[in-house]
């Protein structure tokens, strides 16, 4: 593990520690991102050291190749219907695991996945721990068509509500708008610190045009926040407790470094 950086360091002992909580025979919802793949790996190799029977469903379609490349089961969340754990990562938590989402554009399936679970744990470096969200843009997933006027609405309600910041704009893949998973596109939107962050994704969700924001509000139920020298910090919402404890990096943990 030493060559890799400080901040994947901190994203991996995160996530070792987040696959403590799967146990055999759980069907397991499985986010996306840099933070989660590090979890895909860590659950793949646990998976194969205790010979657990466990199903994921992957949130993008970046994660099920990388899950059905290193042998973890696929199905799609009709087929599992409910789950017992998603392991995500955030791009913002605040103190009430409030979470910013969609960073890497992949909220929609993120945030049905995380809703249908019994539980979710949310895996983060130190830098997404904010007093108030709202510093890293919020992803808004809308639908193609009349993607304009929905943009247009979007800012009056931010502007009425007073919070829009800098701007908001479409996410673009070089000269192309980005296109999500479910054929949409994402506006990110500039604002200034969220005040009300529940009252602000409901207001959202009711224009039309709008699929989903990337506000998560009541859904994570533990973050794991780790450091880049091993410690991680977990705190659980439900318990009321938050816990420090130091993950040991293996000689064996170097395999992943090669992914
Ligand atoms: O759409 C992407 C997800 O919400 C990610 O979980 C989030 O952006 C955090 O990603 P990363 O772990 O790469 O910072």
């Amino acid at each position: 593990m030493t060559d890799l950086s400080p901040i994947d360091k901190a994203k991996f002992v995160a996530a070792k520690r987040a696959v403590d909580y799967v146990q055999d025979g759980m069907r397991i919802g499985l986010g996306t991102g840099s933070t989660a793949a590090w979890m895909v790996r860590c659950l793949a190799e646990k998976m194969q050291a205790e010979g657990l029977d466990i199903v994921g469903v992957p949130t993008s379609t970046r994660t099920a190749d990388l899950a059905r490349e290193l042998g973890i089961p696929v199905i799609s969340l009709d087929e599992a219907k409910w789950l017992d754990l998603t392991i995500d990562g955030a791009d913002e938590f605040d103190g009430e695991l409030n979470l910013i989402k969609g960073g890497g554009g992949a909220l929609l399936q993120e945030k049905i996945v995380a809703t249908a679970s019994d539980r979710m744990v949310v895996i983060a470096d130190a830098a997404k721990d904010v007093t108030a969200l709202g510093a890293f843009p919020l992803p808004i997933e809308v639908i193609p068509f009349g993607w304009q006027t929905t943009k247009a609405l979007v800012e009056e309600t931010l502007i009425n509500m007073d919070v829009l910041g800098r701007d908001t704009s479409l996410r673009m893949n070089d000269d192309t708008p980005y296109v999500t998973d479910e054929g949409n596109y994402i506006i990110d939107l500039h604002l200034r610190r969220i005040g009300n962050a529940r009252q602000l994704s409901l207001v959202l969700n009711q224009v039309p045009g709008v699929v989903e924001n990337g506000l998560f509000i009541d859904i994570c139920d533990v973050v794991i926040i780790g450091h880049g020298d091993g410690r991680v910090q977990v705190r659980d919402i439900n318990e009321g407790t938050e816990e420090e404890e130091k993950i040991d990096l293996l000689e064996g943990d170097n395999i992943f470094a090669d992914f």
